[in-house]
């Protein structure tokens, strides 16, 4: 990279519009909507789309609403040509669809170009030719006279070629291109010259649009030259004022959002932003963006990741794990403090109520999106993904000091692994760490009950089998837990207390199970058994072994034995 860069690059001039008013306004319905995937995305694609994938991509777009599309440069190739009489002649564009093709101004592809419509019930002629400095100069090595005479010309060609085609309910669209690195006072010379042709009306609306072909500037400087191009314009009101932004600053998104509240009436753009280079103005952000604001965008997003397959099929490409919206990883959260707030926000969130949820934008529910992928553990997560993970896949309601136990035992097994781990996973490392299949509840007790003085007595008598010793325990105490207890620590000779007591159903009717978290004092160390039976007091029975397994000298995580003192 150069030293200084001033040397070789000019910033981007700003526009004199000191009465600016775009910045106060608030978005409250949506532009008007024209996919240009199978145009400008398709030209972009390492692999152009063939018809079966033009077809679907086509149908997808109806699907989610687009009323607009832009079909493709049936001048461009045979396929192209093909699939615009594919739609005509098979009679495949609904009623309430208007298909739209762009063509060069050069004469020979705009007659191919309304050869391809013929036939068409309505169609958007769209006609474009370089107008920037750069452009004029090294591409078509015209002057500023000579540009607005080839602009003319074409542009009286198409009312010759329309006016031959009567049966075509013909709308007309012009881009001045590289609008983004057009002098304004020139961009408004052509195009005003190209709508004196056209003479559109009120009720016969042409469409300009003003393409950021390279996205040259920040987004507040387009929207200055779109407002500028808006306040300016002759014949505004017989002019539907599109924008075509690309993205190579990475503010497309941004630059649309602007020119609609500098003006635009209607955004040109591709499904999770494809297109040249950086690509295209990404619609769906767009109008999920819109969504999130309470306004309908009158696009059908509710299945986004059939959309996002469609999408990556047609195109070859993938969309990436994070794009907006739609990404694999977008509603994910690793690190411990998302997961959190996320796991207390569903928990406090009542159904009707406005969403507010922390680190999540948008329900991904209305996106058809599900909750479970919400929350992933690795090395970043912590309680609360982990509990919330075991709550959602496992009923497991974990008690909050089990919670923080349990996610020392999950990082160390992070730390040495270094790698993701899944519900099911986590739920094994629970079990493995708990002993929660491997404990086995007391064989052949014996229970018996009476009255005394100080109140009910309840002894019991058992075989346990503590990691893989047996032993008879003899115990007394207010009930079997606490005479359990005290049985256990006379057959170890190890003090065993019981600090704390949780328990819950997991699942309904015969399979119904308890689960049982026991806080235990064994010695001189506090730590958690959990156990797990149809019945409730053999719950309570294995997560005071879970525990007194627990309690031994540790040799590796995951790996002890008993020791008896
Ligand atoms: C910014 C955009 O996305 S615009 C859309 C761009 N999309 C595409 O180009 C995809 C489809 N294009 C194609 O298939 C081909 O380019 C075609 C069929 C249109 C034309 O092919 P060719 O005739 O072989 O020409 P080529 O592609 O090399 O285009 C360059 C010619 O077009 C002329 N040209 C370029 N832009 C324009 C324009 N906007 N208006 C008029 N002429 C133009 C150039 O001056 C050059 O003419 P020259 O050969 O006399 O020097
Ligand atoms: C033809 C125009 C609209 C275009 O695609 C561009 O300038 O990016």
């Amino acid at each position: 990279m150069l030293k200084n860069p001033a040397s070789k690059y000019r910033p981007f001039a700003p526009v004199r519009l000191s009465d600016r008013t775009w910045p106060d306004v608030v978005l409250t319905r949506p532009p008007q909507w024209c996919s240009v995937d199978l145009r400008d995305g398709n030209q972009a694609l390492i692999e152009p789309m063939d018809l079966a994938r033009k077809l679907r991509m086509f149908q997808a777009l109806v699907k989610i609403g687009f009323k607009e599309i832009e079909i493709g440069f049936p001048s461009a190739s045979q396929v192209e040509f093909d699939f615009v009489r594919k739609l005509i002649d098979e009679d495949l564009v609904p009623a309430d669809v208007t298909i739209q093709v762009l063509t060069q101004a050069r004469e020979p592809l705009i007659r191919r170009t309304f050869e391809a419509l013929q036939g068409a019930r309505r169609a958007i002629v769209h006609l474009y030719n370089a107008t920037a400095p750069v452009m004029r100069k090294v591409v078509l090595g015209l002057d500023e006279d000579g540009i607005v005479e080839l602009a003319t010309s074409q542009a009286r060609l198409f009312n010759e070629l329309a006016a031959r085609q009567p049966g075509t309910d013909w709308v007309f669209q012009y881009s001045p291109e590289m609008f983004s690195g057009t002098e304004l006072a020139f961009s408004k010379r052509v195009v005003d010259a190209v709508t004196e042709v056209w003479q559109p009306t009120p009720g016969r609306k042409c469409i300009v649009n003003l393409p950021s072909t390279v996205e040259h500037s920040m987004p507040n400087i387009f929207a200055d030259m779109v407002e500028w191009m808006h306040r300016h314009l002759a014949r505004r009101e017989a002019i539907v004022l599109s924008v075509h932004p690309h993205n190579d600053r990475g503010t497309g998104t941004a630059a649309g959002e602007f020119a609609v509240m500098a003006g635009a009436d209607r955004l040109e753009g591709c499904l999770f932003g494809n297109g040249e280079r950086t690509g295209n103005l990404d619609l769906v952000n767009v109008a999920l963006n819109l969504y999130t604001q309470g306004v309908d965008p009158g696009l059908d997003f509710s299945d986004i990741d059939d959309i996002r397959r469609t999408v990556e099929w047609c195109n070859q490409l993938p969309v990436h794990p994070r794009h907006p919206y739609v990404g694999e990883l977008v509603y994910t959260s690793f690190s411990g403090s998302h997961q959190d707030a996320i796991k207390k926000a569903f928990a406090a969130r009542k159904d009707g109520e406005a969403w507010d949820m922390p680190y999540l934008p948008i329900d991904p529910k209305d996106l058809g999106r599900s909750y479970e992928a919400v929350i992933r553990v690795n090395s970043q997560s912590g309680k609360g993904g982990i509990s919330y993970l075991l709550e959602s896949e496992y009923d497991l309601e974990l008690p909050r000091r089990l919670q923080i136990e349990f996610s020392q035992v999950v990082q160390a097994v992070m730390d040495a692994s270094g790698k993701e781990l899944s519900a099911q996973q986590l739920f094994e490392l629970f079990e493995r760490e708990y002993g929660v299949r491997s404990v086995v509840a007391p064989q052949h007790p014996v229970l018996q009950e009476r009255d005394t003085a100080q109140g009910r007595e309840v002894s019991l008598k058992a075989e346990v089998s503590v990691a893989g010793r047996r032993m008879k325990v003899e115990g007394r105490g207010t009930g079997p837990i606490d005479a359990f207890v005290d049985g256990l620590g006379r057959a170890t000779g190890q003090p065993l207390r019981v600090l704390d007591y949780h328990e819950h159903a997991i699942g309904e009717g015969a399979n119904a199970q308890a689960v049982a978290y026991l806080e235990l004092r064994v010695g001189n160390r506090t730590l958690f058994g959990v156990g797990m039976d149809a019945n409730i007091v053999s719950a309570s029975l294995k997560a005071i072994v879970s525990g007194l397994e627990r309690a031994q000298p540790q040799k590796k995580p995951q790996e002890r034995t008993w020791q008896s003192s």
